[in-house]
């Protein structure tokens, strides 16, 4: 149940990790390349899919206490233990500020910016039921940052 490109887990290892920590409070944080079809456009789909086996190293290294996922195409998800809505905001702020440092070259960006990420999270008791919910509520706050150009 891993990602063949990145290493990382899949979806399906998502579900069964989020049915794994039944009862337990979580925080399940999306992330969503910008631009990412100019980017390969620009750069080549190698480079494009180094950039995604990088960034899976970028999320591991800046949310150390999370386990990470490829969603499928520029789509990671990251899931870790999170008491309350102040904690999440710290590692969705803990990895902008990795990118940041990181500062991935993005020649194709039409803001002219480095490789910019979408970031959306949602806290959650894990159980089959919630997850749908947690998953929603987290993509709905990506795609708000998303449409805000933040
Ligand atoms: N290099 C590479 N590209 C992939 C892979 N899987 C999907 N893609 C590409 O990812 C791109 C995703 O495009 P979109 O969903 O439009 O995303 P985007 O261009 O980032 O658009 P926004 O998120 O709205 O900024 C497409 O061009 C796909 O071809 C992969 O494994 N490797």
């Amino acid at each position: 149940m891993r990602d063949p490109l990145t290493g990382i887990g899949n979806r399906s290892a998502l579900h069964q990790d989020v049915l794994a920590k039944r009862h337990q409070t979580l925080g399940l944080i999306l992330v969503d390349i910008d631009f990412f079809k100019q980017y390969n456009d620009a750069c080549g789909h190698p480079q494009g899919d180094t950039l995604l086996r990088q960034l899976a190293t970028l999320i591991g290294e800046t949310l150390e206490e999370a386990k990470l996922y490829r969603l499928g195409g520029d789509e990671f998800a990251a899931l870790l233990d999170c008491p309350d809505i102040a904690t999440l905001k710290r590692y969705c702020h803990q990895l902008m500020d990795g990118l940041r440092e990181a500062d991935f070259p993005h020649p194709a960006h039409p803001d002219k910016k480095g490789v910019t990420l979408s970031v959306g999270g949602s806290c959650f008791v894990a159980d089959e039921a919630t997850f749908p919910y947690a998953y929603e509520a987290a993509d709905k706050a990506l795609y708000r940052v998303k449409n805000d150009g933040a």
